[in-house]
Order: structure tokens, then C-alpha cells, then sequence
């Protein structure tokens, strides 16, 4: 079994890079779908395991797709089918990304349901009810959901319960090719948004306030494949502003935007980290004491649920009684078991969890619960005693490029190991003796 293996106690020095954004390197590839004419090339793409599973879908459904050196070019000018299956889907939620694209350019698409996942049940109603408002009939029978559209979708006025990622980013695509003009209300303001957004109107494409509450889309006839450069991961750059705090160290994480990180930032700065901004990043630098704080999960720009696990780890060495509420999924605390096998003081109430620190974190065979849990896990082991050993890391290269070779990089004592092999050849060797 493949581990992440951390001894605790180093101060992390140096200089990391951030690679480009998986929740803008996901939707983006998707977007591709409605080039009918030329080419797209995506710059800057991380090499994840969720980038290889959506070009998967692509190539399913019948784009040509290569990806090299952060790279991905997408040839999808040949007639597309209409379905991505269950396979793909359960590996990748974000596979029902496709569905927007399809709907607009075949006007049909069948997408096998999501079902729920470690941090929530994720329903995606409202994807379909903006769909819906564009004219598409929404069918759901034998564990798919089929849309399907008369001619052309038609521009709506469509209106979010929540400002959601995924739906917004579904209902501009499809709003992209649709006749007439798409107002959508109560948007999701986060940068992928806004990324996604420049990509289309790259490829020709009309929408406006991408990056504010109300989004405003002249659908077009047809779109065309264009150059564009991925936005730098956040949340990967949160995880080393993080671990360098953490561990009390000095790191420049180079690539961190901080408009795209401002209430990380502003959080931290409250714990008593210095945050500085220079040309090419941000440096962090970790205080003795960390002061408690409390957090609340919110859409952007609000705290990012996608940073709330590795916030807990910090807080485990902040000095009093910090709380955490998770406002965003309704399930996102399982790290929190798996934290308390490294000595943690959390309790959960309801949709909060309160920390008592600091706390003498002790190593502990620990499993990723999620793709952040497993970041979070990892960083509560640089500081922990002994040694840390995080397992399920198939959550974690969801997500993360190198984490492990990243942080040595930095001064941390980490290594990436597959112990049954290792144990096998420790036996031969012992055998041979
Ligand atoms: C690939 C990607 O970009 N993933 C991100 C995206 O996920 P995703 O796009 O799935 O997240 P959403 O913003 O859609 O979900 C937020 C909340 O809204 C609920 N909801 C969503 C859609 C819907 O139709 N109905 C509904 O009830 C969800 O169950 C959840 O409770 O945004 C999340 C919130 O910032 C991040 O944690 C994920 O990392
Ligand atoms: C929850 C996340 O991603 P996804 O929506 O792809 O599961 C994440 O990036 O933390």
C-alpha cells in the first residue's frame, strides 16, 4: 500500500512553485467541447489524476485530446456523442461538467448520476433547473439524467439558490451557444469562474460580470478553439502558505495571487503569521505562538471550504480554543477522526467543531478521508512527534502534483513509499543475510 510517510519537526525554508488550478483546468477542458472549429490549447495544467480522467471523458465522447508538457490540446471539431458513464463520473464528480457543453452543441447529453461522496451528497438541481429554464427536457431513469433540447437551448433568466460552482460553470457553457441572452442570478463569484469565463470569450464567446454576483451571457452561433493559460492553484498555494506557518518556517510560495487569497490571508495574518507580498508570490512566515481564531466556510470571497481541513491543523498549535464552522458541505469533518488519532482535542457540535490547543501532536497511521484531508494530514505531521504515515492517497493525486517531493524541497523529512514492497525486500534482505 502506497504511503506518505512525515517526521515531524523540521521548519520548512525555501521557495515553492503553484501549479495551475484543477478547479480551473477541469471546467476549462470541458469548455473545449464547444469549439466546433480549431484547435484549443490549455497552458499551465497540472499533471492530476482529475485532468487525466476528464480527458478521458473527452476522448469518450469523441474529442482528440493530447496532453504534454502542461499541455492539453483538444481537437473537438468532429461530431461528439452525447454520453459520459458511470465509470468516469464515479471517479470524478466534476465529470458532470460535460453536460452543459453537450446539451448546447448536440442538444442532448446523458450523464451518469454523481451520486454522494466523503464530504456530502452534492445534488446538482441546480444545473438542471437552469437547463431547464433554457428549454431542455430533464429525464432521470436508470442511474443517468438526460437533457435533452428541441433545436437550440434559448436564452433565461435563472436565478441560484446557492451561488454554485459547478452550476454556474454548467449554465454558462451551455448559455454560451444558447439563442438570445442568459442573465444568471446569485452566481458563484470564485476565480475558476472568472477563468472559465476568459476562455470563452477567447473563443469567441459574450459574457460579462464573470467575478460578480450577476453573470450576463449573448449566446453565439458557434465558438472557435483558442490559447489559453490556466490561473494558478489557490488552494494548493493555501496548503504551502500552511505548512510553512505550521512548521514556523519562511516559504515563498511563488504563483500565490493574493486577491484570489485574501481571506486565507487575512485569517492567518489574525493568527499571528506574516504574510508579505513580493513580485512573483507570497511569503510566509510562521510565528512561535499561533493565536486561536474562528472560521466560517463561505462561498468566494469568503473562507474556502476547500481550505478548512488544513486551517484545522494549524489551528491544533494555536494557543486557546478556536472554532471552525463548515457552512459550505454538510459532511466535511472526517478528518477530524483521523485527527484525534494524532492526539487532536476536537469535538464536533453540529456544523462546528471546537479546538482546544495547543496540542502535542503525535505521529499516527492516518487515512486521507478526502483530497484535502489528506493535505491536511500531511501538514499536521510536519509538526507532529515521530512519525506520521498517511494512507488513501489516490484522494490526495486528485489534487496534488508531487506534494511530497514539493515539501522535501522545502526542508521537510517526507517520503513517498509503497511499504509492502519495502517490507518484502527489508524480509529478502534479512533472508539473504
Ligand atoms: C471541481 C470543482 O471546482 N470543485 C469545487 C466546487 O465543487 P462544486 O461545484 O461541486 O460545488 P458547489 O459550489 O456546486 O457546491 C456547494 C454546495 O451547494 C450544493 N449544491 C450544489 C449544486 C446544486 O445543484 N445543488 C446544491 O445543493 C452542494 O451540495 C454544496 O453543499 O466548488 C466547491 C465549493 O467551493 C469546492 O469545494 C470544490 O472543490
Ligand atoms: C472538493 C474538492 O474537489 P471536487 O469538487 O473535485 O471533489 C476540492 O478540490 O477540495
Amino acid at each position: 500500500m502506497e504511503k506518505i510517510i512525515v517526521r515531524g519537526g523540521r521548519k520548512l525554508n525555501g521557495t515553492v512553485k503553484v501549479e495551475g488550478a484543477k478547479n480551473a483546468v477541469l471546467p476549462v477542458i470541458a469548455a473545449s467541447l464547444l469549439a466546433s472549429e480549431e484547435k484549443s490549447i490549455i497552458s499551465d495544467v497540472p499533471t492530476l489524476s482529475d485532468v487525466y480522467t476528464i480527458n478521458e471523458v473527452l476522448r469518450h465522447l469523441g474529442a482528440d485530446v493530447h496532453f504534454e508538457n502542461n499541455q492539453v490540446i483538444v481537437d473537438a471539431s468532429k461530431e461528439l456523442t452525447t454520453e459520459a458513464p458511470f465509470e468516469y463520473v464515479r471517479k470524478m464528480r466534476a465529470s458532470v461538467l460535460v453536460m452543459g457543453a453537450l446539451l448546447a452543441r448536440n442538444g442532448r447529453a446523458r450523464v451518469a448520476l454523481p451520486g454522494g461522496c466523503a464530504i456530502g451528497s452534492r445534488p446538482i438541481d441546480q444545473h438542471l433547473k437552469g437547463f431547464e429554464a433554457m428549454g431542455a427536457t430533464i429525464k432521470v431513469g436508470n442511474g443517468f439524467i438526460e437533457a435533452e433540447v428541441n433545436g437550440r437551448l434559448k436564452g433565461a433568466k435563472i436565478y441560484l439558490d446557492f451561488p454554485s460552482v459547478g452550476a454556474t460553470e454548467n449554465i454558462i457553457m451551455a448559455a454560451s451557444l444558447a439563442e438570445g441572452t442568459t442573465i444568471i442570478e446569485n452566481v458563484a463569484k470564485e476565480p475558476e469562474i472568472v477563468d472559465l469565463a476568459n476562455y470563452i470569450n477567447a473563443m469567441g464567446g459574450i459574457i460579462r460580470g464573470a467575478g460578480t454576483g450577476t453573470i450576463r451571457i449573448e449566446g453565439v452561433a458557434y465558438l472557435k478553439g483558442a490559447h489559453h493559460t490556466i490561473i494558478p492553484d489557490r488552494i494548493e498555494a493555501g496548503t504551502f502558505m500552511v505548512a510553512a506557518a505550521i512548521t514556523g518556517g519562511n516559504v515563498l510560495v511563488q504563483g500565490a495571487v493574493p486577491e484570489h487569497l485574501s481571506s486565507l490571508v487575512a485569517k492567518m495574518e489574525e493568527m499571528g503569521v506574516t504574510i508579505i507580498e513580493e513580485k512573483d508570490g507570497l511569503r510566509v512566515i510562521g510565528p512561535d505562538k499561533l493565536k486561536p481564531i474562528d472560521i466560517k466556510t463561505m462561498p468566494h470571497p469568503g473562507f474556502p471550504t476547500d481550505m478548512q481541513s488544513q486551517m484545522m491543523a494549524l489551528l491544533l498549535q494555536a494557543e486557546g480554543t478556536s472554532m471552525i464552522t463548515e457552512t459550505v458541505f454538510e459532511n466535511r469533518f472526517m478528518h477530524v477522526e483521523e485527527f484525534r488519532r494524532m492526539n487532536g482535542d476536537i469535538k464536533i457540535e453540529g456544523r462546528s467543531v471546537i479546538i482546544n490547543g495547543p496540542m502535542d501532536l503525535q505521529g499516527a497511521e492516518v487515512a486521507a478521508t478526502d483530497l484535502r484531508a489528506g493535505a491536511a494530514l500531511i501538514l499536521a505531521g510536519l509538526r507532529a512527534e515521530g512519525h506520521t504515515r498517511v494512507t488513501e492517497l489516490k484522494h490526495l493525486d486528485r489534487g496534488y502534483v508531487n506534494f511530497h517531493t514539493k515539501l522535501a524541497g522545502i526542508g521537510a523529512d517526507i517520503e513517498r513509499v509503497n511499504e509492502e514492497i519495502t517490507i518484502k525486500s527489508e524480509q529478502q534482505a534479512a533472508v539473504s543475510e
